[in-house]
């Protein structure tokens, strides 16, 4: 009764955790022990789901993107970006690109072009009669074509471009994604290389490369030519004008930045106001009990309608100036002309140029806009792709330390499956002030089983991962059959082994692909070694039952977690392997699961070293040595019964085993 009202208490006192905000409730869940963790817990389950702030979420999501930035800017500061490898990237596609180059730059020269028609044309006008109906004719003709050749132009220009741009993200994926798999795990502890960043690295990274290349590089060879022929024309025909023209870009230019400035500005605050609103709707419905108990609803629809009248305010006056500013960057163009147009007559006045020169000059120039504004929707971001493409080069150039990409090394024929560490130790790469293990030894001879158990965090996984070679010893070394592992070709070596996890990962497939993937070449298991493997895992009779037997996929097949362990078995089999590695293999499973697995498992080891680690005790009493790590040293090691005897750590953590089974 006294315990019962004590927890009762203590419960209550834990409910004023839920005044935090929601991230700091977060950032204590996520920091709490494993006792307090379950009293925030207790705590969720009575409150409301947690709402989350408008305010808090745009303020981090406007963070993240100064961050972002800031992450850009370093990299663009601190990398070149050789323009070359990126052209070399589309090497192969030459043929594609050189069609699309010739055809990029008919379409740059077809405004201009129209430009120079338009002026000629307008000479037209001073014949009469048949003349004026033949010239009539042949523009009509020219305009006919022009039309006809800006269809096949900008067919064969963007198709080009586009075509050679998707070859070149797939072939970019592909890379990405092999020089992925090629990187040691160290690589992936990296929480820069975490699986929702390599995901989206290879999801965007090629279509921001390609903003360097593909249809981006079309429109910029377009905008390229299109300027250039126009000013080259202009100053053929009248360079005093054209230089007139020139003086006024700076304005057009200031114009347009002076646009995109107060927008961006005008966006940024409207984002701000509209989340302070939301803030406001977001604690009437997170407190809606005292809302509607204080009877407040009126209030707080009066507080909301003037909070929202902020950015209601803001989103007005951003459209203003919008507008204005459009208007502004518009007309500062026909100022251009009507300055041009004045210092044309000036020009001819003064007999420095003939008329027909004044209109082909202003016509080249007018049209070459054109041309120059169509093309320039071009850019995307062209930082974010230097970003990318710097990110790209960067990791295919990566040879990793331990690279599995690497054929060379030792390839021990006949291998028995001995397998020692002799005086190792070891930190991960990621925290390298962490020694995990200290002149740590353990041996496993051909064929013995041997068991790794202790407490938790004391090594006894990361051993097996220094087996496998994912990491490297600092000191010591790790051998397969006398070899270091070093030396060995590191496919091979692995292709001695075979691992069963805690957790089965199955993948994508069915459930026959699952298990013949286990072995070297997947194409050269037949029907019935599956059904061998399967037999020995004990799975067969379950997987003959399905309706789709062994083609059944397993996302359809609703495998149960023994079920699952049971198919990663059968692919560890399906190798074939000298060692066999059990991490905690049955942990996750009930205690009926874990009867079937653990005899799936047996069977499994026979004729092969196993090395195993497993906290139920229980499991590995028949091993022919079981070493007792602590904290990264082995302290104790024998058969069950001689340490038992030693009456050490093994024998306390049996004990405990013991009480706790009892105690059930
Ligand atoms: N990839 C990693 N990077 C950095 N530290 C790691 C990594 N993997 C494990 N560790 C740390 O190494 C130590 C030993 O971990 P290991 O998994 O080998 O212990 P364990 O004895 O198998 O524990 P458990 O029984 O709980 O699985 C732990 O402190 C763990 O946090």
């Amino acid at each position: 009764m006294y315990a019962g009202l004590v927890k009762a208490q203590e419960l209550k006192g834990a409910t004023g955790t839920s005044k935090l905000a929601p991230a700091d409730l977060a950032a204590r869940r996520a920091s709490a022990t494993p006792s307090s963790a379950t009293t925030v817990v207790t705590v969720a389950k009575d409150k409301k789901p947690d709402v989350i702030d408008p305010k808090v979420a745009l303020l981090a999501e406007l963070d993240k993107e100064k961050r972002e930035k800031a992450e850009m800017e370093r990299i663009l500061r601190e990398h070149s970006l050789s323009l070359w490898r990126v052209v070399k990237l589309q090497w192969k596609e030459w043929p594609v690109l050189v069609v699309g180059i010739f055809m990029g730059t008919l379409n740059g020269l077809i405004w201009p072009a129209f430009g120079l028609v338009i002026s000629e044309m307008l000479d037209m006008f001073k014949y009469t009669g048949q003349e004026l109906q033949d010239k009539a004719f042949f523009w009509f003709m020219v305009f006919l074509g022009l039309g006809l050749g800006n269809v096949v132009i900008n067919l064969f220009q963007f198709g080009c471009f586009g075509i050679a741009g998707e070859r070149l993200t797939r072939r970019i994926r592909e890379t990405t994604f092999a020089a992925m798999l090629r990187q040691e795990m160290g690589w992936f502890d990296d929480e820069k290389h975490g699986t929702g960043a390599l995901t989206v690295q290879l999801s965007e990274q090629a279509d921001l490369i390609q903003n360097l290349t593909g249809p981006n590089a079309a429109n910029l060879l377009q905008l390229v030519v299109a300027m250039g022929a126009a000013i080259g024309l202009a100053f053929y025909f009248s360079w005093q004008l054209t230089l007139v023209v020139f003086a006024c870009v700076p304005v057009i230019a200031l114009g347009s930045m002076f646009e995109a400035k107060i927008m961006q500005g005008a966006l940024n605050k409207t984002r701000l106001a509209y989340a302070e609103a939301g803030q406001s709707a977001c604690d009437a419905i997170q407190n809606i009990v005292m809302v509607k108990a204080l009877a407040r609803e009126e209030y707080f629809d009066k507080d909301y309608l003037r909070r929202v009248k902020v950015p209601y305010v803001a989103g007005v006056r951003k459209a203003v100036i919008g507008a204005w500013g459009f208007g502004f960057s518009q007309a500062v163009q026909f100022w251009v002309y009507s300055v041009a147009f004045y210092a044309g007559y000036r020009f001819v006045e003064q007999n420095s140029i003939q008329t027909g020169d004044l209109f082909r000059s202003i016509f080249v120039i007018l049209f070459g806009t054109i041309s120059f504004a169509q093309a320039a929707t071009f850019g995307g971001n062209i930082q974010k792709a230097k970003v990318a493409a710097i990110t790209y080069f960067d990791l295919i150039d990566r040879v990793p330390p331990i690279d599995s990409a690497n054929t060379d090394g030792l390839k021990p024929v006949d291998v028995a499956g001995n397998v020692q560490v002799e005086s190792g130790t070891f930190s991960y790469p990621m925290r390298p002030d962490a020694t995990i293990l200290r002149d740590f030894n353990i041996e496993a001879l051909a064929g013995k089983t041997v068991a790794l158990v202790g407490p938790s965090g004391s090594g006894k996984s990361s051993t097996l991962a220094l087996a496998l070679r994912f990491y490297e010893l600092q000191l010591g070394v790790t051998k397969v059959e006398g070899y270091d592992v070093k030396e060995w070709n590191l496919a091979h070596l692995r292709e001695q082994m075979a691992v069963v996890l805690q957790d089965p990962t199955l993948f994508m497939g069915t459930i026959r692909e699952n298990i013949a993937y286990g072995h070297p070449d997947p194409d050269s298991v037949t029907e019935a070694d599956i059904e061998r493997c399967a037999r020995m895992a004990n799975i067969h009779e379950f997987i003959a039952a399905l309706p789709d037997g062994y083609a059944t996929p397993v996302s359809s097949s609703q495998l149960s977690g023994g079920q699952k362990q049971r198919v990663c078995i059968a692919r560890a089999l399906v190798r074939n392997p000298r060692i066999l590695l059990l991490d905690e293999a049955t942990a996750a499973l009930d205690s009926q699961a874990e009867r079937v697995v653990q005899a799936a498992l047996d069977v499994a080891s026979q004729g092969r070293t196993t090395i195993t680690v497993a906290h139920r005790l229980a499991t590995i009493q028949n091993a022919d040595v079981i070493f007792v790590i602590k904290r990264g040293h082995v302290v104790e090691q024998g058969t069950h019964d001689e340490l038992l005897a030693m009456r050490g750590l093994y024998h306390t953590l049996v004990q405990k085993q013991q009480l706790g089974a009892a105690a059930k």
